[in-house]
């Protein structure tokens, strides 16, 4: 440890797990950095800034003659040199030193290159505790205003976790990031990635599978098998993403059509037509249930529907009004799925051999709903298939528990507000509601990661929330602070003052994927091989003068 590391002493006046001291006015503090402070003994332990302001005894008001100096820059500078940052810090680990005792040194952590490359080793493994070469533990950004990572514990991606902040405040760009480590996974000198399907709402991912040189470089160890981006349109070099009803049993079908069109629907009248539709499917059950949707046989369903309510009244007492309502439904339905040519008979679908070849070949599939990708989808669209996506991954991941056969998949969904809102936010979302909590409350066992991102947690359900084992918030605004603070516990008071304030890259991990159990504030670094392709706002007068 060289003395250009150290920055300042502890003062009198510490608590168990709050130690005071001033240091240096002219070191840029942040809240939420890590120091490190050395006891006579030449022990040390680490601290986490909580707090700081800056301090001179001279410049008090009360002092008159400050007053007469308040133009006289000379004198100022001299007296300048009395000012100190009187700082509070959190003490993380204290490995045996007697940190509280005043006196002691308050340092820097060492950067890793030069000469401090040793220290630096000896204080990271005492943040880690042996985590450091445990590949299930993976580094991502860089502790503020340090050079060391932050460690990710890969296992804890399953239990969920959300992704927060306002527009524009490097979200996107964040998950390109987490693609990237959760691509690279090294274990014992070989790499694997984590199979992902990605809902892209703005196509914010997708030259990661179009761009050979984002390609390339996201699978410079070769480790996933496919990066493949699916659309809802013919494309060059896109798959054409296609549903496959037969997956799914009659009351699953039934629950998709009729929460696609009465989203608002009074529970018993949707459920009466949801019977009468399980039905109906049931008795054509020897039919393709793909082919019930296409312009040649819909009339099958139809008439299937008509005869059950007029021929067996008696019998089954279903009205004309619940059959009314229920071909209307499915009229809708219908169109939804014909104006994107969404079944088509013959035609590959995204099915359950799709996700075996996604775990097996660790592959990354994105999904485009940008305009590009599906062009003038509205959002029920997105609805059925997110619904489809989720429902499918639900059978697929139970079914392989049940045979004894692991599975892992993370699910990421940008724009997350739209397919699992809470009551603030103006979304119906029955079709994607029920099967993302279901996903989050049980996926879990069965290898299901969500990852949810979003400009506000308001705006997300709160019992998904409550599931969320993670989070990473950028910038958010006002409004979500105390609900953060309520949702994730343990963020202090003044650390949850920053995150309206904080700068594009820097992000708070809180939650079970970081394990100093501590909320940390990282500073994601923009690598230009990660960089979206989009790439950034352009400089306006830039355009205009061409
Ligand atoms: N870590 C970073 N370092 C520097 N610049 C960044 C970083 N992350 C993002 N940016 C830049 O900030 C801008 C916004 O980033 P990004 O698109 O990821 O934000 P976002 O939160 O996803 O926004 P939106 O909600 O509008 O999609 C981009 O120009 C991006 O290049």
């Amino acid at each position: 440890m060289s003395n250009s590391d150290i920055i300042g002493i502890v003062l009198e006046g510490g608590t168990p797990n709050i130690v005071k001291a001033l240091i240096r006015a002219d070191y840029d503090v942040k809240i939420g950095e890590f120091l490190i402070i050395r006891d006579r003994e030449g022990k040390a332990g680490l601290v986490q800034v909580e707090h700081f302001e800056y301090g001179n005894d001279f410049y008090t008001e009360s002092l008159g003659i400050v007053k007469s100096l308040v133009d006289s820059e000379v004198i100022a500078s001299i007296l300048d040199k009395s000012t100190y940052l009187s700082v509070s810090l959190r003490v993380i680990k204290d490995n045996n030193a007697r940190v509280q005792m005043p006196g002691n040194t308050v340092m820097k952590f060492p950067r890793t290159k030069g000469v401090n490359g040793t220290d630096q080793k000896k204080y990271l493994e005492l943040l880690y505790e042996g985590k450091l070469d445990d590949p299930r533990y993976v580094k991502y950004g860089r502790i503020i205003n340090t050079d060391i990572p932050l460690l990710l514990n890969v296992n804890a991606l399953p239990m969920h976790m959300g992704i927060f902040g306002e527009t524009g405040s490097g979200k996107s760009y964040n998950m390109r990031y987490l693609i990237d480590v959760f691509s690279n996974l090294e274990f014992n000198g070989k790499f694997y990635a984590i199979p992902m399907v990605v809902i892209d709402a703005n196509g914010d991912y997708i030259d990661l599978a179009t761009l050979s040189i984002k390609r390339e470089y996201l699978n410079r160890n070769s480790s996933r098998g496919f990066i493949r981006r699916y659309t809802f349109t013919d494309l060059r070099n896109a798959h054409r993403f296609r549903l496959d009803l037969n997956l799914f049993t009659p009351s699953d079908i039934a629950y998709m059509v009729i929460t696609a069109k009465y989203r608002d629907a009074e529970v018993g009248q949707a459920s009466l037509q949801m019977n009468l539709l399980e039905l109906a499917l049931n008795e054509l059950k020897d039919e393709d249930f793909n082919s019930l949707f296409t312009e040649e046989n819909f009339s099958t369903l139809q008439e299937k529907v008509s005869e059950i309510v007029e021929d067996r009244k008696d019998e089954l007492g279903f009205t004309k009004n619940t059959q009314r309502a229920l071909q209307s439904a499915l009229q809708t339905f219908r169109n939804k799925v014909s104006q994107f040519d969404l079944i088509a008979d013959g035609e590959e679908t995204f099915n359950y051999d799709t996700l075996e070849e996604l775990f097996f070949k660790q592959g990354l599939a994105i999904v485009d709903f940008s305009a590009d990708g599906a062009p003038g989808m509205d959002i029920l669209t997105k609805q059925i298939i997110v619904g489809y996506i989720a429902r499918l991954m639900l059978n697929y991941l139970i079914k392989k528990k049940m045979n004894n056969e692991k599975r892992v998949i993370s699910l990421v969904i940008e724009e997350a507000q739209n397919y699992i809102p809470s009551d603030n936010y103006p979304v119906n979302a029955h079709l994607t509601k029920d099967v993302l909590a279901t996903l989050a409350t049980q996926g879990r066992k069965f290898g299901a990661s969500l990852v949810l991102i979003s400009q506000r947690p308001a705006f997300i359900d709160k019992v998904v929330l409550s599931m969320l084992n993670s989070f990473i918030f950028h910038r958010v605004y006002h409004e979500d602070v105390r609900y953060i603070q309520s949702v994730t516990g343990g963020i202090s008071e003044y650390l949850a003052k920053e995150l309206v304030s904080l700068p594009r890259g820097q992000a708070i991990v809180t939650g079970l994927i970081n394990p100093l159990e501590i909320p940390v504030r990282v500073h994601i670094e923009k690598k230009s091989e990660l960089e979206s392709d989009i790439g950034s706002e352009g400089d306006l007068l830039e355009v205009l003068t061409g």
